[in-house]
């Protein structure tokens, strides 16, 4: 049965091991999503397996893709090595029938759930408009209050009705297709996603597409993904940096263009990487997450860079990619607009550091799965420390954090950033730990067996942990 609160237990000491995540959350959604629309079989090898992931695949089941899982790598076991997480390979037979040339002849909408994954509503939001009836998205009820607007004008803009439910802009919402295509305007600032599901779907438009941003884009590694998966698949998409003004590129996809079966390794989930090595960085250990280099393609790669500048040392492994803690930590002054899945990570550290931090570029993150801002705010308070609201970000004081039980207001990137603090302070309990599901649902299973870890020892183990401020 799942425990209604995981009472995180402190390191006793600096450890040193090995550590397996889930596999990339992002790269597992757009794999699927580009393999369904293949003729034939794809592999994806080492993909998640979560909600988020789970959610999608059914989605894709329910629009006609065939996906099996095949047997899951198993990692060796080892005493240096938590590999709690489970990664499956897939085989997607595609394509799922899409009838983009069609208006729908079946009048009853295909229902589809989305839950809390705002990847799921938004990639799978356009191709929903080209397979031949009206599909209704619908979600949990913090997914209906996640914006969805720019997307919803943008599908209408190529030819798709949309009629939302509840509020405009919002889900539930039935879209009825089919998109022809063709040029349209899109919001950059809101959220990348958007995009991502635009591209992903433009080998089903016609006319092919060209989305010119109307504002600047955040969190731009995310589409540089989404084109990297287009291409391992056989699209291509080509882009036009600052058509528009700085930081307002145009993307295009020719029309005539079909997404080929491909194999494809997921990399390990960088974001999810980040409660590991922040781990590390706050305890003084000498952690490898397996199998991440620095090829990776996720932005949330700039953990590493980030926790550099905190004091942290961060080395490539035979393994992976490694960070040894050195005992203490900087404050800092970032703009996470890249990378903003690291703002809790990095917020719960600041209140550890020798300085003030300032977390900017990120006023959009307030409709995450929760306000990431406010909550950020609020939980770092209940737990003692000191932070307060920027127009477009967070500021964080260092203070010690006390024991209590933190309440992550139904986000998994909270629950998982304070079970990192639950490792350096006595009695941080986390309420609703199962809310990990979403994207890593062996997090505190894996933070455990770090306490069966080996000790960190020889010349460059560090004093300890980091003291508190
Ligand atoms: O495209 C993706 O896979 C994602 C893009 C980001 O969202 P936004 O573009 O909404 O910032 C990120 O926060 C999310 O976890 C995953
Ligand atoms: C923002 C996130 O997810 P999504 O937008 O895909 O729900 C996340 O995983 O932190």
């Amino acid at each position: 049965m799942a425990h209604p609160v995981e009472a995180v237990q402190p390191l006793a000491a600096p450890v040193t091991g090995t550590v397996v995540v889930p596999g990339s959350k992002s790269q597992t959604a757009r794999a699927l999503g580009a393999a369904a629309l293949a003729p034939g079989d794809s592999v994806l090898r080492g993909t998640l397996v979560s909600e988020d992931s789970l959610l999608m695949r059914r989605a894709l089941r329910a629009l006609g893709a065939e996906i099996q899982v095949l047997d899951p790598p198993v990692a060796p076991p080892g005493p240096d090595l938590v590999a709690e997480a489970r990664l499956a390979d897939l085989l997607v037979r595609g394509p799922l029938p899409t009838q983009p040339a069609h208006a729908p002849t079946a009048t009853s909408p295909l229902a589809l759930d989305v839950g809390l994954a705002g990847t799921v509503a938004r990639f799978l939001a356009p191709l929903c408009c080209q397979v031949g009836r009206p599909v209704l998205l619908d979600g949990t009820p913090r997914m209906r209050q996640r914006p969805m607007a720019d997307l919803f004008s943008a599908l209408e803009a190529l030819g798709a009705t949309v009629r939302c439910h509840q509020r405009p802009g919002s889900l539930p919402a039935t879209l009825t297709g089919p998109l022809r295509g063709g040029q349209v305007q899109l919001p950059g600032h809101h959220s990348s996603q958007f995009l991502s599901g635009l591209l992903l779907a433009a080998p089903t438009l016609p006319q092919g597409l060209t989305v010119a941003l109307s504002t600047p884009l955040v969190s731009r590694p995310y589409v540089d993904l989404t084109i990297a998966t287009m291409a391992a698949f056989g699209v291509q998409v080509h882009e036009q940096p600052d058509a528009q003004g700085p930081g307002r590129p145009t993307f295009h996809v020719p029309p005539g263009q079909h997404y080929r079966p491909a194999e494809l390794t997921i990399e390990p989930d960088a974001s999810a990487a980040s409660y590991v090595f922040a781990a590390a960085a706050l305890t003084g250990s000498h952690l490898v997450v397996a199998g991440l280099t620095r090829d990776a393609r996720q932005g949330d790669l700039a953990i590493l860079e980030h926790l550099q500048r905190m004091g942290a040392v961060a080395t490539d492994a035979p393994s992976g990619l490694a960070v040894a803690g050195t005992g203490r930590l900087q404050g800092l002054d970032v703009d996470l607009r890249d990378c903003s899945d690291l703002t809790q990570t990095l917020a719960v550290l600041a209140a550890f550091a020798d300085r003030p931090s300032r977390l900017l570029g990120i006023g959009f993150i307030r409709g995450k799965e929760s306000d990431r801002i406010g909550a950020t705010v609020r939980q770092l308070r209940a737990l003692g420390g000191d932070a307060s609201e920027l127009p477009d970000g967070l500021l964080v004081h260092p203070r010690p954090l006390r024991a209590g039980t933190l309440d992550p207001e139904g986000d998994h990137r909270a629950a998982m950033a304070f079970g990192v603090a639950g490792l350096a302070v006595p009695g941080i309990a986390i309420a609703d730990p199962a809310v990990v599901d979403k994207t890593f649902p062996e997090y505190f299973a894996t933070l455990r067996a770090l306490h069966r870890l080996p000790a960190r020892s020889g010349p460059s183990a560090s004093p300890g942990g980091v003291r508190q401020p």
